[in-house]
């Protein structure tokens, strides 16, 4: 469970580029929620996460994982509980470095607990189990480089090895915004899948309204740093595509 109370953050306070990113903010989510958040540009959704990631500290307020209180632990303290994902699938793999080889360093870093490194053929058949999971045939190519996938299947990875050490709640940050329509849904229903598979807490900022009416169980509209509009999944069901449209106009 994540909890947020009455949290504010202001970037560059007392000067003349002042932003208030976010203001007076609480909420709490469940263990299985997997939450969309959707908003305009600026309105603080990525702030948000970087408030839950640790990546960036509140100037007030109250933040808890599990009960446990973690509103001025820096994110490589959170890191046990939180894995996050980006918009550019570049940003979480090496391109020279085999599909294999990636997945050693991702182990290395997390010293995951999910899957050890072993000998080379027990953590080989463990990444190729992992791998299966996608059902995109990339559990034959372990030997292949990483530069050579496609940003789908990159991205599609990148998720995989980021959920790998039990970690409990998942970040994605326009996970798909730098993808062509195709990859795009091939990492979107991986991303549900993992969250399903591994009983994940998420949450998922987008600016595709398709994706925020399609997943999650969940929806949050953000506003100048405020949740303006939060939808359990019975209020989601009822919501057209366009009624999310007109919150934009
Ligand atoms: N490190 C920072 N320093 C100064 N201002 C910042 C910083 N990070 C965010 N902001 C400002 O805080 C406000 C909220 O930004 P944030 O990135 O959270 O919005 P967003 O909803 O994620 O936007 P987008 O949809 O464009 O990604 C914006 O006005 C932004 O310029």
């Amino acid at each position: 469970m994540i909890k947020l109370e009455n949290i504010s953050k202001t970037f560059n306070r007392g000067k003349a580029n002042e932003v208030k990113a976010i203001e007076d903010l609480s909420l709490t989510i469940s263990v299985q929620d997997y939450v969309v958040i959707v908003g305009a540009n600026g309105s603080g959704k990525s702030t948000l996460l970087n408030l839950i990631a640790g990546s960036t500290l509140p100037g007030s307020g109250i933040i808890e994982i599990d009960n446990h209180p973690v509103t001025r632990l820096h994110d490589y303290q959170r890191s046990r509980w939180i894995a996050r994902v980006f918009q550019n699938p570049l940003s979480g793999t090496a391109p020279d470095l085999s599909i294999l080889d990636n997945f050693r360093l991702a182990a290395l870093r997390t010293q995951s607990k999910g899957l050890r490194i072993g000998t080379n053929n027990v953590f080989k058949k463990e990444v190729q189990e992992k791998i299966a999971l996608l059902d995109m045939g990339l559990e034959n190519k372990l030997m292949q480089p990483m530069g050579t996938l496609s940003g789908g299947q990159r991205q599609a990875l990148t998720l995989l090895m980021s959920v790998m050490d039990e970690c409990k709640i998942l970040l994605l940050d326009e996970p798909t915004a730098a993808l062509d329509p195709r990859s795009a849904r091939l990492v979107m229903e991986t991303a549900d899948k993992l969250i399903a598979d591994f009983k994940l807490t998420a949450i998922l900022i987008t600016h595709n309204l398709k994706d925020a009416h399609t997943h999650g169980n969940r929806l949050i509209h953000m506003a100048e740093g405020k949740v303006i509009k939060d939808f359990s999944s019975e209020k989601k069901l009822n919501l057209t595509q366009n009624d999310l449209f007109e919150w934009f106009s």
